[in-house]
């Protein structure tokens, strides 16, 4: 990795190109500086208006935004497991020429995506833009932190590149993503929604309880689909700024691949590394809100003494609290869960802390990490196993971790659940639950309906 101190984009992509030239290279050539105040939502749609695909991460719980739009290169092009996209990151981190004097995390060079739920799965013709991997390093990256906007250039630059050329292109667009009378699209309405096969699916709930039953596996989580049609093509930025608004505690995320958007709210944090700190969450077990304060309170004291809940929780917790273990040390995990309170429903939620051990990433923590019990089950191969044969549904990367890192060791993971497809004017919205012993269909089919309600309520529903 190359630091530069240098500033002019021309100055940077002659030096660059000269590399390309002596070192038969494609480097990449990353700028930040630091920028006017910017609404997130107006750069990602002003993204559209270059016709570029388009990222965007928000935490809801801070004033925290990374979008991305058009791409240098895909970090997965030619990978087929996490191990062989982390040494493609590697060696693009060994060739950039990097000019970030700022140490905010979520600056720079930086990649955002996703995959599968499970690799091994064929891919359905729905799914079709979405490879099993995808890890993009957009081509202009706005981070927004606090008060503080920052702007990334990433250029894969060739030996006959003209630097003149090209500065003016990346110039040109950069002033029609930053202007800020872009406007936003009006929000959308629904026009009709279909329940995907829901007896079916109370038949599957009640197999796994009774797989469960007769000692094959301890946890199964199992998903289900409902269909909707809007009343025109989807515009993304009004969904997210609805999620946005609505979610908090969560994560807002959008990934584009061709004309499809996968996009979600979820509050799941998979892990969350700054340096050699990293952070993870246990989170399962579900009940509805209350009308009331008191009734809240009273539903929240239940759901924390709830024997179904809790042992849905601590499968959870218990491989969690081990994964940890295998690549880090002082892993701390609370005793006991407390309520992560949202806006449709509330969870049990188990914080994890840990220190990072010297040569490993987080990379090495997701690869170990998903799915945990929260999306696959227990034991892992087998609930995986019962997925593949009874769930009727290609859950793509639904249910998968999605997020970002950046090339100073600072990343942040969820579990894109409370999340959808969009493909033109249909979504299809995905929602499981964890199935263990005790499970009733029927409350696991209502549990899921409330966790469709955060997509649906930002779609018009
Ligand atoms: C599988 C989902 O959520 C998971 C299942 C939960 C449960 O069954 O209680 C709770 C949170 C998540 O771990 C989903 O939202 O689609
Ligand atoms: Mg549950």
């Amino acid at each position: 990795m190359i630091d530069v101190k240098e500033t002019s984009l021309k100055s940077m992509l002659d030096r660059a190109i000269n590399e390309a030239k002596n070192n038969q290279s494609s480097p990449l050539l990353s700028m930040t500086k630091k920028i006017h105040d910017i609404n997130p939502l107006r750069f990602f749609e002003a993204a559209e208006q270059l016709a570029m695909n388009r990222s965007f991460w928000s935490a809801t719980a801070e004033t925290f935004y990374i979008v991305g739009a058009g791409s240098a290169c895909d970090l997965a092009d030619g990978a087929k497991t996490i191990e062989q996209m982390e040494e493609n990151w590697q060696n693009l981190l060994a060739e950039a020429i990097i000019h970030n004097p700022y140490k905010t995390s979520g600056t720079g060079l930086l990649t955002l995506g996703g995959m599968s739920f499970d690799r091994a799965e064929h891919k359905s013709e729905r799914w079709k833009n979405f490879s099993h991997l995808s890890f993009i390093i957009p081509e202009f990256i706005l981070t927004k932190n606090d008060d503080s906007c920052y702007l990334t250039i990433n250029i894969r630059v060739r030996e006959d590149d003209h630097p003149g050329q090209l500065a003016e292109r990346m110039k040109r667009m950069e002033r029609t993503l930053l202007d800020s009378s872009v406007s936003l699209p009006r929000a959308l309405s629904i026009k009709s929604t279909e329940d995907v096969a829901p007896s079916e699916w109370k038949q599957t709930v009640k197999c796994a309880a009774d797989y469960i039953k007769q000692h094959h596996a301890d946890k199964i989580v199992l998903a289900r689909e409902l269909q909707v049609k809007l009343s025109d093509e989807a515009h993304i930025t009004p969904i997210l700024r609805g999620l946005i608004e609505t979610q908090t505690n969560s994560y807002v995320f959008a990934f584009e691949r061709g004309e499809d958007c996968f996009l979600g709210a979820s509050p799941e944090r998979l892990v969350k590394q700054d340096k050699d700190k990293v952070l993870s969450t246990c989170l399962a077990g579900t009940a509805p809100r209350g009308k009331t304060q008191k009734e809240d309170a009273r539903i929240a004291n239940s759901l924390l003494h709830d024997e179904k809940n809790r042992s849905e929780h601590d499968f959870v917790v218990k491989m969690i609290r081990q994964s940890m273990d295998h690549y880090c040390f002082n892993v701390d995990v609370p005793e006991k869960p407390v309520i992560y309170p949202l806006k449709n429903l509330q969870h049990l939620y188990t914080p994890v802390t840990a220190t990072l051990r010297k040569w490993h990433s987080i990379f090495d923590i997701i690869g170990k990490l998903h799915p945990t019990p929260a999306l696959g089950g227990v034991p892992r191969e087998k609930s995986l196993a019962f997925i593949r044969n009874h769930e009727r549904l290609d859950r793509g990367w639904y249910g998968a971790p999605v997020g970002w890192l950046d090339s100073n060791f600072n990343g942040e993971f969820a579990v894109g659940i409370r999340s959808g497809l969009v493909q033109g004017d249909q979504v299809s919205l995905f929602a499981g639950c964890g199935i263990v012993r005790d499970s009733d269909p029927e409350e696991e089919y209502d549990e899921t309906n409330i966790k469709f309600m955060p997509m649906l309520s930002v779609l018009g529903g």
